[in-house]
């Protein structure tokens, strides 16, 4: 059977903030991404590496899946970075600005060469014009299901790419969602993890709910996050609502009856439901009883 892992939230954190760093083995997000980027002034990305083989040296919470943030791998700091996750052992390593298969093949081919284990997993950022173009071959290319690829989640950089394409950060996102579109079928072709990018506003819960709603709607797994205070809403949107958990209980009731043996297709109080709709209630249930 397939693992099922949960994705509603994976909060970054900045790894020069030693107090935040301490803090985040404390919350209850399903990923915590380590960051060695953006967050992280030029000047200060060495002390920010060693305060992170200091924390991995720690025990981790094993409810937590854990990442580390590097930047390109085409740049010095992206070298020294991945030095830095090998010698950590996240789970996975977080590609910024993925662009092309190529960054993704490099980044693999160093793990390989380096002997990591292959449980460490690569998530790539995509946050460029030419990231979301290239969204279905960099997902196909390294994913799973591709003979022993590591390529495990995409994930929205929103923030870089209203930046470089000019969309004003103004309340909804109707002209980014045809991209972020893009990114979810991507996903969904090679069965790999979707994240929605970033709600910077914090403070603005109502905000942030709505984005929720509108991100799962849209068929993202989770979100990526930035306070603890976006954790328990963003559990909360991504996980399945009591109204789908019933319906799913009633759909596995329905072909567990003897006189539904043998049917491909059932009525269901006036409904056709087909096998399809039994697997997804199955993995829904499943899904549902590893968040409880
Ligand atoms: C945004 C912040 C700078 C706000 O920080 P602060 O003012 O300290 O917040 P609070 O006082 O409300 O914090 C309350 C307590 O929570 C801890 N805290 C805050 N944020 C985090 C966090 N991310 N992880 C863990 N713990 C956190 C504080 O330390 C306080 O703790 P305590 O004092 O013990 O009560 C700050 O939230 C922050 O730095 N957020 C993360 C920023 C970040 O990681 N940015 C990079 C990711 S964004 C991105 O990737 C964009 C993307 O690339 C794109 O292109 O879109
Ligand atoms: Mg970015």
């Amino acid at each position: 059977m397939k693992e099922i892992k949960l994705w509603r939230s994976a909060l970054s954190v900045p790894a020069v903030n030693r107090r935040a760093l301490e803090k985040s083995k404390t919350l209850a997000a399903d990923a915590v991404i380590y960051d060695l980027e953006d967050s992280v002034a030029h000047g200060r990305k060495a002390e920010a590496r060693e305060n992170l083989e200091q924390f991995f040296r720690q025990d981790r919470p094993s409810h937590q899946a854990t990442a580390i943030r590097i930047n390109p791998l085409d740049t010095e700091t992206g070298q020294e970075d991945m030095r830095t996750a090998l010698a950590c052992q996240p789970d996975a390593i977080l590609l910024p600005k993925v662009e092309t298969v190529a960054n993704v093949a490099a980044a693999s081919a160093m793990l390989n060469r380096n002997g990591a284990p292959l449980r460490i997993r690569l998530w790539a950022m995509l946050e460029t014009p030419a990231g979301i173009v290239n969204a279905a071959a960099i997902a196909g290319a390294y994913s799973q299901a591709s003979a022993g690829g590591r390529l495990e989640a995409l994930i929205v950089g929103v923030n870089d790419l209203r930046s470089a394409t000019g969309v004003a950060p103004a309340p909804g996102r109707a002209y980014l969602v045809p991209w972020l579109m893009q990114v979810v079928l991507a996903a969904r072709a090679y069965d790999i993890a979707v994240i929605d990018g970033v709600y910077n506003d914090f403070a603005d819960s109502e905000g942030f709910a709505a984005e929720c709603e509108e991100a799962r709607a849209m068929g993202f797994d989770g979100k990526m996050l930035i306070h603890p205070s976006q954790i328990d809403p963003a559990n909360a949107h991504f996980s399945p609502s009591e109204a789908a958990l019933a319906e799913a209980r009633s759909i596995v009731d329905a072909f567990a009856k003897p006189e539904a043996q043998g049917h491909n297709v059932i009525d269901l109080d006036g409904r056709m439901v087909e096998r399809l709709h039994l697997e997804q209630a199955e993995a829904l249930l499943a899904k549902a009883g590893q968040s409880a």
